[in-house]
């Protein structure tokens, strides 16, 4: 293989670098690289793989772009919004660079089409934002030997770091082996996030494929050695620490061959990860105890515990409620009403109100009730004016 004068010509700024050179170009030139997700980190990291000229690049993502979307996914535009994001970004990338292939999968990689996707490509980088996608990433990649570039970002800080690695280095399941449970998970649409935090994470993902793609870790004094980084860019001086991490577990249900319950016949087959990692709405409470968002709206000044986060609340929240976030109120032992007040507890989809409720229960508020649904529902039956945050 070797490069057309256009591409020294469009690569010259690159080739140049002597960590990095012609031979690495040809690398990138003839590798596939995976990217599941183009949203936040998604978007950066597709950005620079196809100005550095990887030679083919899948894209899979089910969802269409949303104007909220456009703070932080920097492929797609005012113009897309609506439009499927795989072809808004793919739409994108050609202007950018029309030498790199696209291939596009308009659909959620799931347990039926991850080892058909996967077995395509040489390298795959995780942009996706739910426990349960993390997962099913992790088992399809080290089941096909795949190293896995896997990043995230919640509001101010992000995470970076390299699964799998040769399938020699540690996986996903090696540290965490169960999910952890739902009402601690904080998606980024629950927790917001900065565009540049993402971005920057989603960047420095682009640079470790680059760096795994043209063996750069195989070169001498620069051997792989497992880490996780975390950023904050929200301290006077900024900050990323790496820390080192320890290899594979001895133990790994996945990865190690002599302890695997995880094969590929058990991901397609017997593995539900939504349901596994709780991602579904979850009913703790039964429905005596709970209250159908019509019902609550006939209520007259009734007393209501709006347990979101109190930067949601402050953008907008019912009258009369008053904020106290799910972790605060669960130190409480008491409520400033008589025990016997009927108590109507809402967040924003009717999950975190009825851990909460669960917790008034046991401090000796007997009238406690959550509303089903949350403000979504709100939103949805009762105030098409309400926005949800
Ligand atoms: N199983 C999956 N397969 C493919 N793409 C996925 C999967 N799960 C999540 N994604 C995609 O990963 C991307 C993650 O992007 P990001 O974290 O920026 O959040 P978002 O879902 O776009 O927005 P928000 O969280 O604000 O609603 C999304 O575009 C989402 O559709
Ligand atoms: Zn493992």
């Amino acid at each position: 293989m070797s490069l057309s004068l256009n591409e020294y010509t469009r690569y010259g700024r690159q080739l140049i670098v002597s960590e990095f050179g012609l031979d690495s170009q040809l690398r990138l030139k003839s590798s596939r690289v995976l990217v599941v997700g183009a949203g936040g980190l998604g978007c950066p990291a597709l950005q620079y793989l196809v100005g550095a000229g990887i030679g083919t690049i899948g894209i899979v993502d089910p969802d269409t772009v949303d104007v909220s979307n456009l703070h932080r996914q920097i492929l797609h535009s005012t113009e897309t919004v609506g439009m499927l994001k795989c072809e808004s970004a793919k739409q994108q990338l050609q202007k950018i660079n029309p030498l790199v292939e696209i291939v596009t999968y308009p659909t959620a990689l799931s347990t039926d089409n991850s080892f058909d996707i996967f077995e395509q490509y040489d390298l795959v980088l995780d942009c996706t934002d739910t426990p349960a996608t993390r997962y099913l990433i992790n088992d399809t990649a080290v089941l096909l030997g795949l190293t896995v570039v896997s990043g995230s970002g919640l509001k101010t800080e992000g995470q970076l770091s390299i699964l799998n690695f040769d399938n020699v280095g540690p996986c996903y399941r090696c540290f965490y082996p169960t999910p952890p449970p739902p009402s601690s998970v904080t998606a980024c649409s629950d927790g917001g996030v900065l565009g540049p935090v993402i971005g920057l994470v989603g960047v420095m993902m682009s640079l470790e494929a680059i760096k795994i793609i043209s063996g750069y870790y195989h070169t001498e004094g620069a051997e792989f050695q497992p880490f996780l980084s975390m950023y904050n860019g929200y301290n006077p001086l900024q900050s990323l620490r790496t820390f080192k991490m320890r290899g594979r577990s001895a133990k790994c249900r996945v990865c190690n061959p002599a302890t695997r319950e995880i094969t590929k016949h058990v991901v397609q087959n017997e593995l539900d990860y939504a349901v596994w990692c709780g991602k579904m709405e979850y009913n703790v409470l039964s429905a005596d105890e709970r209250i159908p968002v019509e019902r609550f709206a006939e209520l007259k000044e009734p007393f209501v515990v709006d347990v979101r986060a109190k930067e949601q609340f402050s953008i907008v929240h019912l009258p009369n409620s008053v904020n106290i976030p799910l972790n605060a109120l669960r130190r409480l032992e008491t409520l400033e009403v008589p025990k016997s007040t009927p108590v109507y507890v809402i967040c924003r989809f009717g999950n975190d109100s009825q851990l909460a409720v669960k917790h008034l229960k046991k401090i000796g508020y007997e009238n406690t009730v959550d509303v089903i649904g949350g403000l979504n529902q709100w939103s949805q039956k009762i105030d098409p004016l309400f926005p949800v945050y």
